[in-house]
């Protein structure tokens, strides 16, 4: 009897088809410099006293670092490795022509296929990461033959990732502000108009003389546009973050574990608050210097009509004081934050700021940094 090609088999976790197997590559033996990152166990937010406590902790480690850690989120080891066989199917079992009609030519935002060398990095370098995004919306676009199969598996992922991950992680941060819990729920709808989105990422190794002459950088600095940004741990390093001392610190890969962060929209919402964190991505360490690095994000973004204005009616920001977008009169909305932010991304002339190594552009009245 012949063997069953992967595709056919059920996957032990649930009915959708498993995706030909991805096997990820061994973590780094390199004795790296390590953000010291908390942990968050969010099977305790499913109590009241669990969630109290645990609203301090993620509290803390927004205050401290503004990443943390997310363990045991409900799902299991062989769903996430069936979510990134997915993700690189979408790279690798897609022929460029195919993937050329599935990219989005629009400068505001990349749902389907971004194209490596969009955004430039320096001296003339540009990018080496292919991008798929999905809206949370699956249904909203067509998606490539390979992936077809695969649709119920992203959706059940984006739900997932929805409403047992960045919701009771959005109660926890209001609860941080003495707010109801459901305040930033409930301007992160599921089905109203938005960007939330589901996205495959693959970085591919590069020249010595692309890595000289942009100085191993391969994502520059920057901060997320959105709300909170889920990204599911691989082993291949090359994430760092900028610590309050001003050192790249690197990311350690926790198997399984969700790495998470606040980006702009969260800190527009949360008046200063919560700060979104600076990061970037270098050349990995050089025992995984020629592997491809597959990842698998959900970025969140609040509604597109939701004004990111802060809840000055928080307790916390009324005695700590919050910063308000730069004209109050015209805070924008996340649709328009989000289109501007991403029209201008890696094409935008960027003038030279205060702080050495950092670049600047004004974005509604806003300064947005570039890290080196
Ligand atoms: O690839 C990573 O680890 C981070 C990517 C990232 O920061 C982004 O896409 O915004
Ligand atoms: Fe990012």
């Amino acid at each position: 009897m012949g063997t069953l090609p992967t595709s056919n088999i059920l996957s032990a976790s649930n009915t959708n088809p498993a995706p030909p197997l991805y096997i990820p590559p061994s973590s780094t033996t390199v004795d790296l410099e390590y953000a010291d990152l908390a942990t968050i166990d969010l099977s305790k937010a499913s109590t009241h006293e669990g969630q109290i406590k645990l609203a301090a902790a993620v509290c803390q480690a927004m205050k401290a670092q503004g990443f943390f850690y997310v363990i045991n989120h409900g799902h299991t080891p062989e769903q996430t490795r069936d979510i990134f066989s997915i993700a690189n199917l979408t790279f690798d079992g897609v022929d460029p022509e195919e993937k050329l009609s599935y990219t989005d030519k629009s400068d505001e935002v990349y749902d389907g296929y971004k194209p490596k060398k969009t955004w430039l990095i320096s001296d003339g370098v540009h990018d080496q990461i292919e991008h798929y995004n999905i809206n949370r919306n699956l249904y909203k676009r067509a998606h490539p033959q390979a992936l077809r199969p695969y649709l119920h598996t992203i959706e059940d992922f984006a739900k997932h990732n929805h409403f047992n991950i960045l919701h009771p992680i959005l109660k926890l941060l209001a609860l941080g502000m003495e707010l109801p819990e459901d305040t930033l729920v409930k301007q992160h709808n599921f089905s109203l108009p938005g960007h939330t989105s589901v996205r495959f990422m693959k970085y591919y190794p590069r020249s010595v003389e692309e890595e000289s002459k942009t100085k191993s950088v391969w994502l520059k600095g920057h901060t997320d546009i959105g709300s909170i940004t889920i990204l599911w741990s691989q082993p291949v390093s090359g994430l760092q973050i900028l610590s309050p001392d001003g050192k790249w610190r690197w990311v350690r890969h926790v198997e399984n574990a969700l790495i998470v962060n606040a980006g702009d929209a969260l800190e527009f919402l949360c008046g200063g608050f919560y700060p979104s964190t600076r990061h970037r991505v270098v050349q990995p360490p050089a025992d995984q210097r020629n592997i491809p690095r597959l990842g698998v994000f959900y970025f969140s973004m609040p509604d597109d009509d939701v004004k990111l204005f802060p809840h000055g009616d928080s307790p916390v920001l009324q005695k700590e004081g919050m910063t308000l977008f730069s004209n109050a009169e015209n805070v924008p909305d996340m649709e328009t934050w989000r289109k501007a932010r991403t029209a201008s991304y890696g094409r935008a002339a960027l003038r030279p700021g205060k702080e050495n190594g950092v670049e600047e552009e004004i974005i509604n009245g806003v300064v947005v940094k570039h890290y080196n």
